[in-house]
């Protein structure tokens, strides 16, 4: 990789003639950040590791303070406190994540800190996911390996276990940025009718044209779906959005997937949409609370998949995305443009 900063990190002494040459620390609040991004941000700074599994806030906020730079590996909130226990002198953090749901934007721009996050490249890894809870969705995997357990295979009944078509369908995505368009990617070898779509920014004239997709309205989207991904990041207009009022709407045929954030949807409301067929199935590898309690009443339902947010979760996805998180640290710290800025 090229992306190393042009300069090597250094923090410019206060004391005059000092001799002891100091260097920029980084806080990397998970304690498995793969090998390579560690490897890159200790070539010119020091390191200052958590330890704690899962990783906790107590031991961030203890070990924050005075550091310049921060590798911010997991959805712990980033925010005010954080910033203010680790001082004035902070100036460069990136999550590993796409999402940043849960940083205080607003809280770092206002302190002029740069944030760096790292979406693109999981969305090959996501897409892959997403494709695979359609299908499980649609020919309801996790239904059939229940039949086998209980001893209830019944193929002897024409119309058992009857899943949905995908060839011919309607897509749609509730959001059509890099993951969106790495699914419709993926669908181009189903034979699917048309994809529709809703996002926030307006796309290329020409990707409309590679996909065949034309941008609707919300309730469109709901209605005419015959497959709905979630691929939009979670704001305060997303949040809750798929509840009561959607699924009315929606095609009782309807496979929804969720690989973006959960509370994108109502669970209860989603809970009673499987429960009395409003929709047909759902795919999920995003809910709250993440991890999901063993005994959540989602678990009890035949028509829903899920899986525990592992979208991202393959050695060389996580890998890339540390990597490059490691540069936007290291590039906020000389004051240079990151790799993938979140603003
Ligand atoms: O990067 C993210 O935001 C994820 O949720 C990865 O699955």
């Amino acid at each position: 990789m090229t992306e190393a900063p042009s300069t090597t990190p250094k923090v410019e002494s206060s004391e005059e003639n000092s001799s002891e040459e100091e260097t920029f620390k980084i806080l990397v609040t998970h304690p498995e950040v793969p090998q390579e991004a560690l490897d890159l941000m200790s070539r010119g700074c020091k390191l200052i590791m958590c330890e704690s599994l899962p990783p906790n806030r107590t031991e961030i906020l203890q070990k924050a303070k005075g550091v310049h730079g921060m590798f911010w590996g997991s959805h712990i909130p980033l925010d005010k406190e954080v910033l203010d226990v680790a001082g004035p002198q902070l100036k460069s953090i990136s999550t590993m994540s796409a999402g940043i749901d849960y940083v205080d934007v607003e809280e770092l721009k206002k302190r002029k800190i740069p944030l760096g996050h790292t979406p693109i490249v999981l969305s090959d890894a996501v897409a892959d996911l997403a494709m695979g809870l359609m299908l499980s969705a649609a020919r309801r995997f996790h239904e059939g390996r229940t039949k086998i357990d209980s001893s209830t295979w019944e193929n002897y009944h024409i119309e058992w276990m009857w899943g949905q078509d995908i060839r011919d369908s309607t897509v749609g995505f509730f959001g059509f940025g890099s993951i969106g368009q790495a699914i419709a990617k993926r669908l181009k070898g189903f034979d699917i009718e048309r994809v529709l779509y809703t996002t926030r920014r307006p796309i290329d004239k020409k990707l409309e044209k590679q996909f065949n997709a034309q941008k609707v309205e919300f309730h469109e989207l709901l209605a005419q779906s015959d497959f709905l991904f979630i691929a939009a990041p979670l704001t305060p207009e997303t949040e809750g959005i798929f509840n009561s009022t959607a699924f009315p709407k929606m095609k009782k045929t309807a496979v929804l997937i969720n690989i973006a954030r959960g509370p994108i949807v109502n669970q209860d409301d989603l809970y009673t949409a499987l429960k009395t067929n409003q929709i047909f199935s759902a795919g999920i590898d995003v809910m709250y609370p993440e991890p999901l309690p063993a005994n959540d009443k989602l678990l009890t339902l035949p028509n829903i998949v899920i899986t525990p947010h592992i979208g991202s979760a393959t050695k060389r996805t996580r890998t890339d995305m540390a990597t490059i998180a490691a540069h936007n640290v290291l590039r906020g710290l000389v004051g240079e443009p990151m790799l993938s800025p979140a603003y």
